[in-house]
């Protein structure tokens, strides 16, 4: 994923039209599409082959089994198209390990969410987010999720990484993150979707938020 405007689009829309249309008209301001159950439980796997025309896709099926099925699911998502892949971390090492073997053997590449961005993510993820940030680190993931509403938790998890994993970063405009500010706490991406795709211009919305992240946090 090549870094240029650190901004991935989550593309939450439930029609295949709205959601060519919408990638194709941001495709000039992000560096990646994320792409998660609403649209494709409503359209199909097969838009991710064809969403993947404008962007990198990354693939957030927040895989959460026992290793077996990790590795099923995860087949499935790099053979349809996906360039990485969305898991989560609290189901231990041998499950995501097997996640990350599959995407060696694609080429592709692993997320693990370390903590969520919403209110219940500080309940049971948080307490535990800086211990499954350091497995991922030590299972050879790609990079973490990590909250845009609590730019701190990303900065503490930064610390524990360094530059070894990619932070993208959630929350940013409808959950009241800040993406200005998240990237200054360390994050490399962040990822926005209602702001964007729920604007009157989607492409409009992307470019001030583009612009915002180049200005930086006092811009
Ligand atoms: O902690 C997390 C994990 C998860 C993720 O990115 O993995 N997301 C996803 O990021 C997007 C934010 O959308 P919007 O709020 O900009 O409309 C949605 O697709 C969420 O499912 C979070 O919001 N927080």
């Amino acid at each position: 994923m090549e870094k240029k405007s650190c901004m991935i689009l989550a593309l939450d829309v439930s029609d295949r039209e709205e959601a060519l249309k919408i990638a194709e008209d941001v495709s000039e301001f992000v560096d990646a599409v994320k792409v998660g159950y609403p649209l494709v439980l409503a359209t199909g796997l097969g838009i991710i082959r064809e969403l993947s025309e404008f962007a990198p896709i990354i693939a957030d099926f927040k895989v959460a089994d026992i290793p077996n099925t990790n590795r099923l699911i995860c087949e499935q998502v790099f053979e349809a198209g996906a360039d990485a892949v969305i898991v989560q971390g609290f189901t231990g090492r041998d499950s995501l390990d097997a996640c990350i073997e599959v995407a060696s053997e694609y080429g592709k590449d692993v997320f693990v969410v370390s903590e969520m961005s919403h209110p219940g993510g500080a309940e049971f993820l948080q307490p535990v987010g800086e211990t499954i940030a350091r497995m991922a680190a030590q299972a050879g993931a790609f990079g973490l999720v990590a909250p845009a509403t609590r730019p701190e938790r990303v900065k503490a998890i930064r610390e524990i990484i360094g530059d070894k994993l990619t932070i993208i970063s959630p929350g940013v405009g409808a959950q009241g993150g800040k993406a200005s500010d998240v990237i200054a706490a360390g994050a490399d991406w962040v990822i926005v979707g209602r702001s964007i795709y729920r604007a009157d211009s989607p492409r409009e919305a992307a470019r001030e938020i583009a612009a915002e992240i180049e200005a930086g946090p006092n811009g």
